[in-house]
């Protein structure tokens, strides 16, 4: 499989950046970290912005630095697409010149997008004629993200993207971020520290921790697998599930989405039956149950699971991660009292309590 391949070692007074990282060019590769992780310097790397002594990186078969051969190609020579916080846009064009910016600069036949397809798929045939000054930070950052497609990147590189944006607007462009993840099958590299903000998307998850890689893998590997101290953010434990909707309750105000052969309930979503909905469900979210029929709850999300793995020193020190089959691996956190309680061993078949207020982030109807 196509992969990107890097290595950057980059010393600034105070910090350094050594980041090593293999992951597949295809889908979302999520740079996440505290503040200050070198998570920019990393990307920039990336770009041919910031230029590693040492560094080497590979798109593919296409080799765009490899210091120890004495290669560098320069950032205007790296087929990326930018998009940064603010959106950098032309303010004395219209948006339709500033979209032209981008394509012109490609000649026809190295064009892999359509002028027309991107501007359709972000929804911006509306605003063509109007300068930047007059168009929503949201309406901004979408003209951004099209002016950067429109140059037929081999890679999009996005840092915070949607940081300059109020939750509102956020949610308004994620639509559009899944979109393109959906059908333009170009890699991305998306650089976030909002757990939020980057659940609907990863696809591969990259930590950095004062500038090294602590995790890199798929990401429900790396929401299951970190351990405790390496967990930035305590939502690092847990799982995404990726279910279709199935129908909306309007009498409970509920959605039932499927996963698997199994139901799941949540609070009423706004998004479209046979639509996919990806749920993150965080490990202390999750509690176990060894018989259905031993206690009434009032948890609408009972799954059928079977014991894979007991991960001691997981989370706190009275804490036990387990590691469940609903279908596909799922993360619980319980109490090292309830493991001795119940006795659970690898193999045993339990049911999984999931609790639908707290298991999805809610995304706006695309
Ligand atoms: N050009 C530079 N010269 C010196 N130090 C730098 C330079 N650029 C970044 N740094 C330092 O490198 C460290 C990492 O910065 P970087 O911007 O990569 O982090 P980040 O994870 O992207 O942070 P944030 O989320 O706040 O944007 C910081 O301590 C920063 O001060």
């Amino acid at each position: 499989m196509t992969r990107l391949t890097a290595h950057f070692q980059v010393p600034y007074p105070g910090f350094t950046l050594d980041a090593e990282l293999d992951v597949p060019a295809r889908g979302v590769t999520v740079i996440f970290g505290r503040s200050g992780s070198g998570k920019t310097t990393l990307l920039r790397c990336m770009a041919g912005l910031t230029r590693s002594p040492s560094g080497f990186f590979s798109v593919g078969d296409d080799v765009w630095q490899d210091e120890s051969q004495g290669l560098f190609r320069p950032v205007h020579q790296r087929a990326i697409g930018l998009v940064f916080q603010d959106a950098r846009l032309f303010p004395h064009l219209s948006v339709q010149s500033n979209l032209q910016y981008g394509y012109r600069r490609i000649a026809e036949k190295e064009r892999k997008v359509d002028f027309d397809h991107i501007v359709s798929l972000l929804e911006i045939g509306p605003l063509l004629d109007r300068r930047p000054a007059n168009l929503s930070g949201g309406e901004q950052q979408r003209v951004a993200i099209g002016r950067a497609l429109l140059t037929s990147p081999q890679l999009l590189l996005m840092d915070e993207p949607l940081a300059n944006l109020d939750t509102a607007r956020k949610m308004e462009i994620l639509p559009y971020l899944l979109k393109l993840r959906a059908e333009l099958g170009l890699p991305i590299v998306y650089v976030s520290h909002s757990l939020e903000e980057i659940m609907q998307l990863v696809d591969t998850l990259v930590l950095l921790k004062e500038g090294r890689v602590v995790a890199c893998d798929a990401a429900n590997r790396v929401l299951q697998t970190l351990p405790a101290e390496e967990r930035i953010d305590p939502g690092l434990a847990g799982t995404l599930l990726d279910t279709t909707v199935v129908d909306h309750d309007d009498a409970f105000v509920l959605t039932r989405v499927r996963y698997g052969d199994q139901h799941l309930y949540l609070p009423r979503q706004n998004v479209t039956p046979g639509r996919p909905l990806r749920l993150h469900v965080l490990a202390r979210d999750i509690s176990i149950v060894v018989s259905p029929a031993t206690i009434q709850t009032s948890v609408l999300n009972i799954l059928e699971a079977t014991v894979l793995e007991i991960l001691e020193g997981g989370g706190a020190a009275h804490a036990v991660d387990i590691r469940l089959d609903v279908g596909q691996p799922v993360l619980a956190t319980i109490t090292k009292k309830s493991l001795a309680r119940l006795n659970l061993k690898p193999g045993q078949k339990v049911y999984a309590h999931i609790k639908a207020v707290q298991m999805v982030h809610e995304i706006p109807e695309f």
